[in-house]
């Protein structure tokens, strides 16, 4: 019996480059990653990611385009993580070094994986080409893919 934990990843891209975070403390200290957290009871999906953009580069956007979801399993843990991640290639504001996270541009061609979770190197590059996804990957420990999905959709 899994239960499923709703959480956020928002991408911000721009022609040659793409902002990624540090992250600080917590689950997946010490990786690149998009910005993104928990959904809290009575907001939607895509407020928390926009929440949770504030709070982690001091961005905001107006909209967030839908184009990904990733479940992760971790051996072990019956808590699958349910993560629906976003695009969007505009913002307002300047990137700012949050607790969590310490934001900084890479060009796209110099996007830093062995710093990142190792599913990114599988998905990522469907949503630079903007095509929408669904993956499914099982973990063992935080390092290691033992199996995995991938499958490009036509809606997320
Ligand atoms: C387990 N693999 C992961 C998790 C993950 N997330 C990002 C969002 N976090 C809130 C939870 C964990 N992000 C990536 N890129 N890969």
């Amino acid at each position: 019996m899994f239960t499923s934990k709703l959480l956020t990843l928002v991408f911000v891209v721009q022609p040659s480059k793409i902002l990624l975070g540090m992250k600080k403390r917590g689950f997946g200290m010490g990786r690149w990653n998009g910005f993104g957290g928990k959904v809290q009871p009575g907001e939607t999906i895509e407020e928390a990611a926009k929440r949770e953009l504030w709070e982690e580069s001091c961005l905001t956007v107006n909209t967030l385009e839908k184009i990904g979801q990733i479940k992760f399993e971790f051996v072990g843990s019956t808590e699958l993580f349910d993560v629906h991640v976003f695009h969007t290639d505009h913002f307002i504001g300047e990137p700012a070094e949050s607790e969590e996270m310490r934001p900084q541009w890479f060009e796209l061609e110099k996007i830093p994986f062995d710093g990142m979770w190792p599913d990114d190197i599988y998905w990522l590059p469907l949503l630079l080409k903007k095509k929408k996804f669904l993956g499914y990957f099982k973990f063992e420990g935080y390092d290691k893919i033992l199996e995995y999905t991938l499958e490009e959709v036509e809606h997320v």
